[in-house]
């Protein structure tokens, strides 16, 4: 495995104020690899952006080690760096965040060119790199405009060409598009996803929302408290959350939960055995509940169906009862399992019986 290029090892960032102690990180380590969308969800106050403003020591931390694409910035206490070399190694972390904090007595270009002020560019070539930058999020034409005549979105595509305007190689998004209407929010994640394979771009999401995460982001730290409780890849985190709070977040699972719930079923018989199975749609396309009765003639009654796109791929979740004797039911999930069905046998009493 490659070094992370974000490598945060046991942080805890805690508050001292006058009369009491804000444990707001508490010992999290946090590895990003390079080209991720790492989703960090939670409700507000969980530590979110505590945590992420360590990466690059906007807060520093109380304990731990900050590692940055190979270069220790903290440890033992002590920031690793110079206070120069911290500030040039800034400019390669970009950020974003809910209220885009733009320059509103400026134009949109001059804007941009505010971050390029430190270069070495000339003038010239500082204005061809801003208006490529607008260019790139899609705002070319509207580089004379001041940042109240447009929209929100598209304030939002100024700060996001702001904060690239020094090749960064990771870009934090801090509830980036919160304050978006849900087709702009689409967009900037849309705009976000492109930046990622275009430029290898690393993000670190954080946000409230998990449609956000479900529609761009490859992995997933969800955290409460100051610390995170679970993470994984989408897929992992997504469709099978072992946390309540994950559950929470994850709509589609309480949707399941409910609608099983809803069937009129005290217990299920010996013969009978409920299963959650979970499939790449794209690769799953027959029915696998007829492919099941026509090779093993075992029966799956459906109790609930559901297709989400997960970033921008199908994944479907069936919940089934299953009926045969003990032999039978094994050779069934032996075939799912076979054809890349990933199986999970639930435990009936703990949705009906509770
Ligand atoms: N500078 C500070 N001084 C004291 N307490 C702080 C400070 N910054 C954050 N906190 C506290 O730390 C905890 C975590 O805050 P943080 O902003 O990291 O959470 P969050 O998950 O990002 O939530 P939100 O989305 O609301 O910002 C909260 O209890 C907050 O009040």
């Amino acid at each position: 495995m490659t070094n992370p290029i974000i490598d945060l090892d046991n942080i805890s960032v805690t508050f001292k104020q006058r009369k009491h102690v804000v444990h707001a990180v508490k010992d999290v380590t946090l590895k990003v690899e390079q080209g991720d969308i790492y989703g960090i969800v939670g409700y507000s106050g969980a530590g979110k952006s505590t945590l992420v403003r360590t990466i690059n020591l906007l807060q520093l931390p109380s304990e731990g080690t900050v590692t940055i694409n190979g270069t220790v910035f903290f440890k033992d206490h002590h920031q690793q760096i110079s206070n120069k070399e911290l500030q040039e190694k800034r400019r390669k972390i970009g950020m974003i965040f809910q209220h885009f904090n733009l320059l509103n007595e400026t134009s949109v270009i001059e804007n941009v060119l505010f971050a390029l002020k430190h270069t070495k560019l000339d003038d010239d070539a500082k204005e061809k790199k801003a208006l490529e930058l607008l260019d790139l999020v899609g705002l070319k034409d509207k580089a004379e405009f001041y940042p109240v005549q447009l929209s929100g979105g598209e304030q939002q595509r100024v700060s996001i060409a702001r904060a690239l305007a020094n090749d960064p190689e990771i870009l934090i998004s801090d509830e980036a598009t919160s304050a978006l209407d849900p087709q702009n929010t689409n967009q900037i994640l849309d705009l976000l996803k492109r930046l990622n394979e275009k430029l290898g771009l690393t993000i670190v999401l954080i946000t409230h929302e998990m449609d956000a995460v479900k529609r761009v982001a490859n992995k997933i730290a969800v955290m409460e408290y100051g610390q995170i409780i679970e993470r994984g890849t989408l897929q992992k985190v997504f469709l099978q959350p072992q946390q309540e709070l994950t559950r929470q977040f994850v709509g589609g699972s309480l949707a399941a939960v409910d609608t099983l719930k809803a069937f009129d079923l005290e217990h299920l018989n010996d013969d009978e055995e409920l299963l959650q199975l979970v499939y790449d749609a794209n690769n799953v396309t027959k029915s696998i509940i007829i492919e099941l009765y026509k090779k093993l003639q075992v029966e799956a009654s459906m109790l609930y169906g559901n297709i989400e796109v997960l970033a921008g791929s199908p994944v479907g979740t069936l919940f089934v009862v299953i009926k045969g004797d003990a032999d039978k039911r094994k050779q069934a999930i032996d075939f799912l399992r076979a054809n890349n069905v990933t199986v999970t046998k639930i435990d009936d009493r703990r949705i009906w019986n509770e």
